[in-house]
């Protein structure tokens, strides 16, 4: 029978006997804590069964209080019932895996304490000792940022200086101990490596065991109002925002839920592969909305407008200079700059002014306009009233007279005359007018171009004002920020007063026609502090070099982490090459990789590859701007639903010079190259694409 005694380390044994005895020990502090858990929760439902019964059987008898205060009792029953799972929910995943770390942690002048880091915190409270430190505490921070030597952590009460004696990393599975590493270097690379190297998870994982410092950093910045992440492909831009919503989570519990927090998500399947992640670290899931849902609901559903799927599509697509250039100008900051200049000027002639009287009472001009100018953020009716309102109310003050119901409707009548009156739709088409270009506005039967859509919410928002759902969001995440356009951040600005984290890479816009850089992005937000990842951990060192090859970074730091060269596979014509593709699926659904995607230029390309492969039997889920899960298997789809998403295995068909030919391109290239993590093929009929440079 094993002893409750606390285990302490002898000199005589070595530490893997002695941590896989620690280990023993806590999986055994887990099982009592969770016994007691079971009982308490059986007292809760006898108690909530109990007071149920009462309440019918009695109820004859019990006047309205009593009843009220007995349902509320009932209630507050299930609530604590309710928090008291989610901690059994913790404990039995804290016995699959109970911690990932452990250092050893002297304060200036004190002793060394073992500090075990783990996704959850574990207080004993038979021993009354923390047993597990959760990750996000103050005092886990040193795991990720130090070595052996001299440390800081900054504790609520200030900065705690010491020294960390030793580090020890972990894998945990199932309860068992698959590894242990003594080590001495931060986060120290074999893990990492181990991480790295496994197959693709169903969804996106928690990095939490291996954070690297720059990353912690970033995480753990609770200051930064807007702070927006360069990062180059696979530096973990999605999952550090991740970690970050759940570090804050914790850090501002108080003040902070998840319902307080926004993800804008670029598509469906995206949301769908980041689903799991905040669950995983045992937060709620937060709200996920896509920029299109979000203009639906800021335009009240009045417009129709073409998606940004749409959009990329056709720049793809059609031969369609004028289209081309009219979205480029509309993604430009200088097309800001005029719409707000143009707002400014609608709004000085919005409103006529003029001196009135109203019941003999003189109302100079300057103090309607004044008072109609204060209210901007109203829309017109409701600006109306409230200047109405207000001048009678000064009326009252300065003439000591209130209005009869007949002279105040004259009073709203005469304000209301001295309103311009014409649609958002009439002013926005007004703007290209002013600007002496009206062509570059086109709808095609009555639908707005994407292009048009968030300049007409921005005018909207500066001459109407606007109420959304989303207002008391206290902390909005924008991914893929390259694909966003000066107008969108100026409307994002003026609708989130929270704050922000922004990430994505400029060299992975799909539609650089569109694309905004984090300099950009800093310039329309104001006090948006900028941080910049080079290092990229999902694909295998070889992989990294090849997408280098297509687009260069100097800056960017590939991990030594190495796996087969990618191939370029030269096929004869059309046929050859989909029986090529054919093969490498049937080689991948015999390999243990969980993951293929098959990622082509356009939407088109994606659907004819799809054909291809059902033709010869072979089954692939084809992805398109409805598909709302990330499924297990083969995934074809484009280059631009491709983006965040990653793979095992990519293989990119048509890469010839006709199909990749452009700057465009380029950026697509990149993009669907690096989605894989261990394997890559291209194949192509006739030249290889040039964009892939020579080799370094
Ligand atoms: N510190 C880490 N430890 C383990 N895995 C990591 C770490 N950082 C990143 N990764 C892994 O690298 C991969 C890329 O991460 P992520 O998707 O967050 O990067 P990204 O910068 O958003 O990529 P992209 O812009 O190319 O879509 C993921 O598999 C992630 O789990």
């Amino acid at each position: 029978m094993a002893s409750d005694e606390p285990v302490t380390e002898t000199a005589a044994e070595d530490a893997e006997t002695y941590e896989r005895r620690h280990l023993e020990q806590v999986k055994r502090q887990l099982q009592r804590a969770l016994q007691t858990i079971e009982q308490r929760l059986n007292d809760y439902a006898r108690e909530v069964q109990q007071q149920k019964e009462y309440l019918w059987e009695g109820r004859a008898d019990m006047d309205h209080a009593e009843k009220v205060s007995t349902r509320e009792s009932i209630e507050r029953a299930a609530a604590t019932g309710e928090a008291v799972q989610e901690r059994q929910r913790r404990l039995a995943k804290l016995r699959r895996a109970p911690y990932f770390g452990r250092f050893d942690f002297a304060p200036a002048g004190g002793e060394g304490q073992p500090v075990y880091i783990g996704i959850h915190h574990f207080h004993d409270d038979d021993s009354g000792e923390d047993v597990i430190h959760d990750w996000r505490a103050p005092i886990a921070s040193l795991f990720y940022d130090y070595e052996t030597g001299p440390a800081t952590y900054h504790a609520p009460e200030g900065a705690v200086e010491g020294e960390v004696l030793r580090k020890r990393q972990f894998r945990i599975r199932d309860g068992e101990m698959a590894f242990m590493i003594e080590s001495s270097v931060n986060v120290v690379d074999e893990v990492l490596q181990e991480e790295l190297a496994r197959s693709s998870d169903e969804g996106m994982r928690n990095i939490v065991a291996t954070i690297q410092r720059d990353q912690n950093a970033i995480i753990r910045d609770a200051d930064a109002p807007v702070l927006v992440i360069q990062g180059v492909a696979g530096s973990g831009k999605t999952s550090i925002a991740l970690h970050r919503i759940a570090f804050l989570l914790y850090h501002y519990k108080e003040s902070l839920s998840s319902d307080d927090i926004l993800i804008l998500s670029p598509n469906r399947v995206f949301s769908d592969y980041i689903a799991d992640v905040l669950p995983e670290l045992g937060e709620e899931a937060v709200h996920q909305v896509g920029m299109e849902q979000l203009a639906h609901e800021l335009l009240e559903g009045e417009y129709r407008f073409q998606s940004f799927f749409e959009q990329t599509t056709a720049l793809l697509e059609r031969d369609d200079p004028a289209m081309r250039e009219r979205v480029a100008r509309k993604s430009s900051t200088e097309f800001l700059d005029r719409l707000g200049e143009y707002a400014g000027y609608v709004e000085s002639r919005r409103f006529a002014a003029e001196d009135i009287w109203v019941a003999r009472r003189y109302v100079p001009g300057w103090l309607l306009e004044e008072t109609f100018r204060k209210h901007r953020r109203l829309g017109t009716t409701e600006r109306v009233r409230q200047v109405t309102h207000e001048i009678e109310r000064k009326i009252g003050l300065e003439y000591n007279v209130d209005l009869e119901p007949g002279e105040r409707r004259e009073l709203r009548e005469k304000i209301k005359g001295m309103v311009q009156q014409s649609t958002l739709r009439e002013t926005y088409k007004g703007f290209f007018e002013w600007l002496g270009e009206p062509d570059l506005f086109r709808p095609v039967k009555g639908r707005l171009e994407y292009a048009d859509v968030f300049p007409l919410i921005y005018l909207k928002l500066r001459l109407e004002g606007m109420n959304s759902r989303w207002r008391d969001i206290k902390h909005l995440i924008v991914d893929e920020m390259q694909d966003y356009t000066p107008v969108q951040y100026a409307v994002l600005g003026r609708l989130f007063a929270c704050n922000m984290t922004i990430l994505g890479d400029a060299s992975q816009a799909v539609n650089p026609v569109t694309a905004s850089d984090s300099a950009e992005i800093q310039r329309a937000l104001r006090g948006a502090v900028r941080v910049k990842l080079t290092k990229s951990y999902r694909s295998s060192y070889e992989i990294t070099r090849f997408a280098q090859r297509i687009l260069p970074d100097p800056e960017l730091e590939a991990l030594e982490r190495h796996g087969e060269e990618p191939e370029i596979i030269a096929c004869r014509n059309r046929k050859a090459e989909n029986a090529t593709l054919c093969r490498t699926v049937e080689e991948f659904l015999a390999s243990d990789h969980n993951h293929l995607g098959v990622i082509t230029r356009t939407q088109r390309q994606a659907r004819q590859v799809h054909k291809a492969l059902a033709d010869a039997g072979l089954e692939a889920q084809l992805v398109d701007e409805e598909t709302g899960t990330f499924g297990h298997g083969v995934l074809i789809c484009s280059a631009h639903l491709a983006k965040g998403l990653e793979f095992d295995r990519v293989v990119v068909p048509m890469a010839s010079a006709d199909n990749y030919a452009s700057e465009t391109d380029r950026h697509l290239l990149y993009v669907a190259c690096t989605r894989a993590m261990h394997r890559l093929t291209l194949t192509h009929t006739g030249a290889v694409t040039p964009l892939i440079g020579p080799a370094a």
